[in-house]
């Protein structure tokens, strides 16, 4: 299948900062490309290169295979996104808004709004001036901008940041049916794991301007650690026939105690007929899994640990 966005080695440094450091990412048509990073990774800077908005100062950009270079206004057509805080005119309506960015599209007005009005569910909010909208609005017009045009590729800059939880819900949705059933390949950046991995099929972690770990949500599902949760009338005593019979107890924070094993995680029957068998009643027996968040942030420490046994190395 034909990458829609690929990117080699891309490089952008400011005076002697490299802020995003020889990223080659490439995604493919239809898929929704979750690019996850903190505060200050490098997202957005990657975001305004794959744009075309700055230049890299080495390495290449190519969207539908060819390289993008100053703006390529073929390529820029079949393009939609939504960098940073969107902007509207503060004094013009929705419609209004949205009429201005239809025309400047070359789309046929009305019909154009109408359509994307309802398909982001701001057709009740039509006569309302942009500068009046609450801020989860205002972010659903910048990506109702974004989409007006029907664009093959759909590049999206934290566009959830100022949604409630049921706008959330309600853009993950759109942008899934977009990405299925259109084929639409979506870009997206957040600094929410939870979030991104709950709609992206592929997610790249960027951190200090490199991308440290490209991995699909699948993946995730392996690799997130499992812990059977266990709860009992008598902790002690279970803990005890659990180390005799060869598994390795954790303490938790809160009350019981977790077994990491495979074998418990797999089978926690064999450990409730276990107790059952010493007398201990069972409590809580329960499979939790890693915390996402808790995932990214070690990869981030793992990152970090590496880049400071470097540095003590070197002196
Ligand atoms: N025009 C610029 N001049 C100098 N440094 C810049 C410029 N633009 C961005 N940076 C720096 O590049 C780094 C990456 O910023 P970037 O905005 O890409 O991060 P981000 O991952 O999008 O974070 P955020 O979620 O905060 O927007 C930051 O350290 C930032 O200060």
């Amino acid at each position: 299948m034909e990458d829609i966005i690929r990117t080699v080695n891309l490089t952008k440094q400011y005076g002697n900062k490299i802020t995003v450091d020889r990223v080659s990412i490439s995604v493919k048509q239809g898929e929704i490309y979750g690019f996850l990073g903190l505060n200050g990774a490098g997202k957005t800077t990657t975001i305004r290169a794959l744009l075309g908005m700055s230049k890299p100062s080495s390495g290449e950009v190519y969207l539908f295979g060819q390289r993008w270079a100053n703006g390529n206004p073929d390529l820029s057509r079949r393009v939609g996104y939504m960098v940073e805080v969107p902007y509207a005119y503060p004094t013009f309506t929705v419609r209004e808004n949205l009429s201005l960015m239809a025309r400047l599209r070359g789309l046929l007005v009305p019909r154009a709004v109408d359509e994307i009005m309802e398909q982001l569910n701001l057709t009740q909010y039509a006569d309302s001036k942009a500068k009046d909208l609450s801020l989860g609005n205002a972010q659903k017009l910048g990506l109702a901008k974004a989409l007006i045009h029907k664009p093959d590729v759909l590049i999206l800059d934290e566009p959830t940041n100022a949604l409630d939880p049921a706008g959330i819900v309600e853009v993950r949705e759109m942008l899934r049916a977009l990405a299925s059933q259109q084929g639409v390949t979506v870009f997206i950046s957040s600094h929410i794991l939870e979030e991104i991995s709950k709609m992206a099929s592929r997610i790249g972690i960027i951190h200090k301007g490199v991308l440290l770990e490209e991995l699909t949500t699948k993946d995730f599902e392996t690799i997130r650690r499992k812990q059977l949760m266990i709860g009992t009338k008598d902790d002690r005593k279970a803990q005890a026939i659990l180390s005799d019979s060869g598994y390795a107890v954790h303490s938790t924070s809160n009350n019981g105690f977790a077994l990491l094993d495979d074998h418990a995680v797999k089978h926690p029957e064999h450990i409730a007929r276990l107790l059952a068998h010493h007398e201990v009643p069972l409590t809580m027996l329960n499979i939790e899994e890693e915390n996402l968040e808790h995932y990214f942030l070690n990869v981030i420490g793992a990152e970090e640990e590496k880049r400071i046994e470097t540095i003590v190395d070197s002196l």
